[in-house]
């Protein structure tokens, strides 16, 4: 199966082209206020209308209102939607509304964690596994920690899933062969600053999953 990508939290032209370009099969708009990358509407609906057909293009939200929700599908033109701290039952409610890709991510420290998959088995299109943040953050992702990926090997998945957090150009090559991982997700790790993608950190992530 092919290894596919998806580069998140993009907000400019340059470094949306860049993921584009460089083959990333989604591109990630944040709408989430407290967050450093996240999107205004009228900006997400500019760099939408840059991204090509072929690679989908996935809204982030923390258990987000129907309002919010509708306003960033239309501004975004959103192919998938995905949810953090959102419950299963919000998330099948989510997908059955807005009729798009639903992924729900999972926060992972321990074992324990990923027994929380399953119950999104009926919601969910997608689990996406990124590494739990500390209660006391502002953010439920996108802080570059990653968690024990040796905790997936043996795992019984329920859905199609992604693997996420503290991915890097120099890491994620390990993570894909310790992992199985057939997907992954990155935001930090491409990063020069928090919310301030680089293009050629885009460019070597892309280019060492084309090299596998
Ligand atoms: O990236 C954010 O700012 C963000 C804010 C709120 C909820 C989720 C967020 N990011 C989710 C992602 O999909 C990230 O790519 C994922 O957590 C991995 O991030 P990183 O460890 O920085 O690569």
């Amino acid at each position: 199966m092919p290894l596919t990508a998806k580069i998140c939290g993009l907000s400019t032209p340059a470094t949306l082209d860049a993921a584009v370009s460089h083959g990333a099969a989604q591109v990630g708009f944040v709408f989430f206020a407290p967050s450093p990358r996240n999107l205004a509407l009228d900006r997400a609906s500019g760099l939408a209308h840059r991204v090509p057909a072929q690679v989908r293009k996935v809204g982030v939200f923390v258990d987000p209102d129907d309002a919010l929700l509708d306003a960033a599908i239309a501004a975004g033109r959103l192919d998938a939607i995905q949810l953090h701290k959102t419950a299963p039952d919000r998330v099948a409610a989510i997908r059955a509304r807005t009729r798009r890709e639903v992924w729900a991510a999972i926060a992972v420290k321990t074992r324990a964690d990923l027994a929380m998959a399953s119950r999104f088995a009926q919601a969910a299109d997608r689990i996406l596994y990124d590494a739990k943040t500390p209660d006391s953050a502002a953010l439920p992702g996108g802080m570059g920690l990653r968690f024990d990926w040796t905790l997936l090997q043996g795992h019984s998945h329920p859905l199609p899933w992604s693997l996420s957090g503290g991915l890097t150009p120099d890491n994620v090559v390990e993570a894909v062969r310790v992992t199985g991982a057939t997907s992954v997700d990155v935001s930090s790790g491409v990063e020069s600053a928090p919310g301030i993608k680089n293009v050629d950190k885009i460019a070597a992530f892309l280019k060492a999953l084309a090299a596998l």
